[in-house]
């Protein structure tokens, strides 16, 4: 199965998805600013790659900043009282020259935060991996870590995140693989697959599934305008893992759920509101208008990551505008008038009363959303599965 970023020697190294499927190449990130801007060009793309590359661009932040100040250490040679107060601080000794370092470390890696958050504001996962990497990294400043300390168990965070997201889309790819009919002719929009996270995928997860279990009879991938994930990534994915696939237009998806025996939609999300309203690739919206029409169950999957529990209903998820550029040119082409007005966002909003179920890695959760998506929110609450202690 496809890789979407691998942490090797200190370095996140991520796929170029916006080179597929023409080419496979790498790029690598040393830096949390060069992960922020794979992030803003979908080199790295969809929520939970999105945010597991966050996580470790915030180790990334975390040593850069350690190493100014170590390098500003190494140039107070000259005075004594200085390096005893980087050597207190480096060492984890608890005098106020070590805490008031070390305040002031936490208050640029808030900085480093607040950029990664605002390289794409539609996916929730991106805040919510800023944020478990930065309440930790004040905890065990509290519990009086010191640097080394410190950076050795961020990073285990990180990896933490990385490694429970495949475990995750394992676990939705069973519960979901339920809900797919025998001889299942599915419809899946923009790409919800390995790509789109640490491995297996959500919606593609699901596929994966339910393929394992001999149900897939066609998988029909929207291409996905304006930035083709559809016909570049999912079908390359599925092709990769010979799960039948064909590829339609955007355009097509209606007349394909009429004439061609489709009987089941699966997409992935980007966040979720507490009452189930749900953001995801636009024309997603559109699918799950057609699908209802025509009497085809639409079903979301996406980790707990996904959801924005502070969130009433889908009104107040904020909707990510791109450049119009992408709209105004195909794979390189022009395709409008270079003057021409253009609205690009790049997530609509599909209201839950169009949603059957959404599937999760802790079961499928049904109508009424507001009630199964508060359980859903004790359970994720009692696991603590991401909280640092000490
Ligand atoms: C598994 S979530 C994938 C989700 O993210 C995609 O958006 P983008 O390609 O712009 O990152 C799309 O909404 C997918 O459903």
């Amino acid at each position: 199965m496809v890789e979407t970023m691998k942490w090797e020697n200190g370095k996140l190294i991520l796929l170029d998805q916006t080179k597929l499927p023409v080419s496979v190449e790498w790029i690598s990130c040393d830096t949390y600013q060069r992960v922020g801007k794979a992030i803003q060009k979908l080199e790295v793309r969809g929520a939970p790659a999105i945010g597991a590359a966050a996580a470790f661009a915030m180790v990334l932040a975390w040593r850069k900043i350690v190493e100014k100040y170590e390098t500003k250490r190494d140039a107070a040679n000259t005075s004594n009282m200085q390096l005893q107060t980087y050597a207190a601080m480096l060492y984890g000794s608890h005098d106020h020259a070590a805490k008031k370092l070390q305040q002031q470390l936490l208050k640029k890696f808030l900085q480093a935060r607040n950029d990664l958050d605002a390289s794409r504001p539609t996916a929730v996962n991106l805040s919510w991996a800023t944020k478990l990497m930065y309440d930790a990294a004040c905890k065990m400043s509290e519990a009086g870590l010191d640097l080394p300390q410190t950076d050795a168990e961020l990073e285990k965070l990180a990896v933490k995140v990385y490694e429970q997201d495949i475990a995750k889309n394992r676990k939705m790819g069973e519960y979901g693989a339920e809900v797919v009919p025998e001889e299942a002719v599915i419809l899946t929009h923009c790409n919800a697959g390995a790509l789109a996270t640490c491995g297996w995928g959500t919606a593609l997860g699901v596929i994966r599934s339910a393929h394992e279990q001999g149900k897939v009879k066609m998988v029909y991938s929207d291409e996905t305008r304006p930035l083709l994930q559809g016909s570049r990534l999912t079908a390359w994915e599925l092709l990769e893992d010979n799960i039948p696939v064909t590829t339609i237009t955007d355009n097509m998806a209606a007349w394909s759920m009429k004439t061609k025996g489709i009987n089941i939609v699966i997409t992935g999300a980007d966040r979720i509101a507490a009452n189930g309203d749900t953001a995801n690739k636009i024309g997603t919206y559109g699918v799950a208008l057609a699908a209802k029409a025509h009497g085809i169950p639409f079903y979301i999957a996406a980790p707990a990551s996904t959801f924005d529990f502070s969130l009433k209903n889908g009104t107040q998820i904020p909707i990510e505008e791109r450049n119009a550029n992408e709209v105004r040119s195909f794979q390189g082409k022009v395709s409008a008038p270079k003057n021409v007005n253009v609205f690009n966002p790049a997530f609509d909003v599909t209201p839950a009363k169009l949603i059957a179920g959404i599937i999760t890695e802790y079961g499928v959760l049904r109508p009424p959303f507001s009630k199964s998506i508060k359980e859903l929110k004790t359970k994720v609450l009692r696991e603590e599965l991401f909280t640092w202690k000490a």
